[in-house]
């Protein structure tokens, strides 16, 4: 198993492996394949809180209608919550809201350094607090690159290989992105992923997080 590379200052960040298991990680690998054509070109933030597609940004594209796996995978993520935030130190309210969302980044698919939290106010009540990544392939696997770059503020670093079954968790401030993929140009060949992102109150709105 590839160990996560660190250099010294390693910033936040908890790694688990085998979270899901072979078979939910095959049932997910599963729904993408016969979701291919729902697939859109992912978008990103600006700092104006515009979304954008923007490929010398971010090349990778994604699918929103996860149907039951949705729900499946938040109840897992609900098991390992509070492990995660006390290892991070980020505080939630006990009900969370979560967005959750499966990506594919193809052939030279990348993501540029970027923190998912906003960096002012957005207009919404809520803001992303907690980042969970999973990582599932077809196997066996056909792609290399495509490590999760998590930086530290002194410019440190730690590289996560996205491992199969493995779930990586940060806070949405970190600054990270994502190394560019290189694999065949077949859809199956791809780096997969969920995103979940667990959002928080804003400061000063209720229900206030209980830490
Ligand atoms: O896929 C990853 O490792 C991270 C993805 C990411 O940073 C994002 O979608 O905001
Ligand atoms: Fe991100």
């Amino acid at each position: 198993m590839d160990a996560p590379m660190t250099t010294a200052a390693t910033p936040a960040h908890v790694v688990i492996d085998g979270f899901l298991g072979a078979a939910r990680a095959g049932e997910l690998m599963q729904f993408a394949l016969e979701h291919e054509s729902e697939f859109h070109q992912s978008r990103f933030y600006t700092a104006e809180r515009e979304a954008r597609v923007d490929t010398s940004v971010r090349d990778s594209s994604h699918l929103l209608e996860l149907g039951p796996l949705r729900a499946a995978f938040a109840a897992s993520v609900d098991v390992v919550l509070a492990r995660l935030t006390s290892e991070l130190n980020v505080c939630l309210p006990s009900e969370t809201k979560k967005e959750i969302e499966m990506v594919r980044y193809g052939d030279g698919g990348f993501f540029k350094r970027h923190a998912d939290a906003p960096p002012r106010p957005d207009g919404h009540d809520s803001v992303r607090a907690l980042t969970l990544v999973y990582y599932f392939h077809a196997l066996p696997k056909r792609f290399d690159g495509g490590e999760l770059r998590l930086f530290s503020p002194d410019a440190g670093f730690a590289d996560v290989a996205p491992v199969y079954d493995r779930l990586v968790a940060f806070p949405s401030t970190a600054l990270h992105e994502v190394r560019p993929t290189r694999c065949a140009s077949a859809f199956a060949d791809g780096r997969f992923s969920i995103n979940c992102w667990v959002r928080r109150p804003r400061e000063g709105q209720s229900p206030s997080p209980s830490c």
